[in-house]
């Protein structure tokens, strides 16, 4: 566990040394059940009054905030080091409640999380507890102090084990035997998800805020010829899913116009339909969410109705969660023997569809720029690529590249994509990503920008930060990745 992430050295030396065995806990009983008590060996802790079912929330504790810069002028030289948590966004936080008051151990019962939506960090339990049992969290592999119930002594030694320290990462669904034994079908409450989405741009509510692409569309004059037209772009190939909010046909002014492509170059159409040539004009790049979208929307093209519900959030079930958790643990193992390669610590890896189909395609990569002394060599470039591979190997007749490489599919990243990366990304057709590192100075997936809201892309995909940083996987921030 790194200093600035987790509890900072001589915390609880400094604490025993003001608490004496003579300390009388507070009558402290949190409504889960929760006490404060005294042991000479680890000062004060959290023990459980009574029994406590598995997969109870046991304490939640709002944190207090220190500005980076506040903090880094005068906290980070007081006492408050030592109790500090590292929050996503580079301030510090302090866990009001109970929460600064949880042991540590190398088995422990409790789980935590830290939620940037409530400002708080969450307890859980991992298993059934006992009344007067203690209530321990795992601080992770680099400690500062000897542990009472270790089996080694890890004071200080860079223990390289892979998860690198504490990590609330995988915290919540690391247990296998608490997944086996769960409902994998049972709704995860959105705060303990181990990540966040990144919220998408909001609604096109005037005419200058409509984001479009151009398009190629043909006026067909004749009503006959529209049959074969379609039937023709449906054979030819040229049907582009991503076109799916638009309707195919506009008519206006007495006059029908087709809906072609959004391909550079002008569609050849069938000569014997003696059509005029196409023409290029710009049409909206997404459904609409509300009415007044939808006008505005409808004068550049017929445009399809999708409103959300007010407040709705993708369901994820415990299942689909700890596929993601599996697929990101993929990712920081690749990417931290990529490390141990002395290659850059950085691993893309599209995982089988959560409930997907046998056959679908599996490819993982890792940033190669070092080894192969080529700078565009990036994770997410080398992982398109091998789909490219995959999909020519398993289908001979297809032209690689022909198709739209990551339709439908999740990519897991160690690091937010670069921008080239992300516009790889969405040209490919991705659904959605997920990725461990931000990366503020370069990342184009709400880094530096976010490429897959900006105007006139044409293609959206979902964005998904996980709310834990994996320490050993940070970069030089200047680097894009
Ligand atoms: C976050 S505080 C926990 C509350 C602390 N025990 C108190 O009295 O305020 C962390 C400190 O508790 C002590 N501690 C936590 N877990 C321990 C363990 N397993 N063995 C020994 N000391 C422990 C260490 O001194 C550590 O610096």
């Amino acid at each position: 566990m790194s200093r600035d992430e987790s509890w900072a050295a001589n915390y609880g030396n400094e604490i025993r040394m003001s608490v004496s065995s003579s300390f009388i806990a507070p009558e402290h009983l949190n409504s889960s059940g929760c006490r404060i008590q005294y042991s000479e060996s680890k000062g004060r802790g959290v023990y459980a009054s009574r029994e406590i079912q598995r997969d109870t929330v046991i304490e939640i504790s709002p944190v207090l905030f220190f500005g980076k810069e506040e903090y880094d002028k005068y906290g980070k030289f007081t006492v408050l080091d030592h109790y500090t948590f590292k929050w996503k966004d580079g301030r510090m936080a302090l866990a009001l409640g109970l929460g600064s008051l949880f042991n540590h151990s190398n088995s422990p019962n409790v789980s935590y999380t830290l939620d940037p939506h409530t400002d708080s960090i969450r307890y859980r339990t991992v298993r059934n507890i006992d009344p007067d049992e203690e209530l321990c969290i795992f601080y992770g592999h680099k400690l500062w102090f000897d542990p009472v119930d270790a089996t080694v002594s890890v004071i200080d030694s860079e223990l390289k084990d892979g998860w690198g320290g504490l990590s609330a990462a995988w915290n919540d669904y690391d247990d296998p035997g608490k997944l086996w034994n769960s409902d994998q079908n049972e709704i995860v409450d959105d705060h303990s998800l181990p990540f966040t989405m990144l919220k998408p741009p909001p609604e096109e509510e005037d005419l200058a805020t409509v984001r479009t692409v151009l398009a190629w569309v043909v006026d067909v004059p004749e009503s006959r010829k529209i049959t074969t037209l379609l039937r023709w772009l449906k054979n030819s190939g040229l049907e582009d899913p991503s076109l799916g909010h638009l309707k195919r046909i506009r008519k206006q002014d007495g006059k029908t116009t087709l809906l072609l492509s959004v391909d550079p170059t002008p569609p050849e159409l069938p000569v014997e339909l003696e059509l005029a040539s196409p023409f290029q004009i710009l049409v909206p790049s997404s459904a609409a969410l509300t009415l007044t979208s939808l006008s505005l929307k409808a004068t550049f093209w017929p445009t399809f109705y999708a409103p959300k519900r007010k407040g709705e959030v993708e369901h994820w079930s415990r299942g689909k969660v700890e596929w993601a958790t599996e697929a990101m643990k993929v990712v920081e193992t690749e990417a931290l023997e990529s490390q141990s390669e002395n290659e850059l610590p950085i691993s893309a890896f599209m995982p089988a569809s959560y409930g997907g189909g046998e056959d679908e395609k599996v490819a993982v990569a890792r940033d190669t720029r070092t080894s192969n002394s080529h700078p565009l060599r990036h994770a997410v470039l080398n992982l398109i690529r091998r789909v490219a591979d995959l999909e020519v190997d398993n289908s001979p007749s297809s032209e690689n590249g022909s198709n739209y490489l990551l339709t439908g599919r999740s990519v897991f990243l160690s690091h937010e994509p670069c921008i080239m990366c992300s516009m790889a990304l969405l040209h490919s057709r991705v659904k959605q990503i997920f990725y461990l590192n931000p990366m503020r100075r370069t990342g184009g997936c709400g880094g530096v920008t976010c490429l897959p809201t900006l105007q006139g892309v044409n293609h959206r995909f979902e964005v998904f930060v996980w709310k834990e940083v994996v320490s050993k996987l940070v970069i030089n921030e200047a680097l894009d990745a």
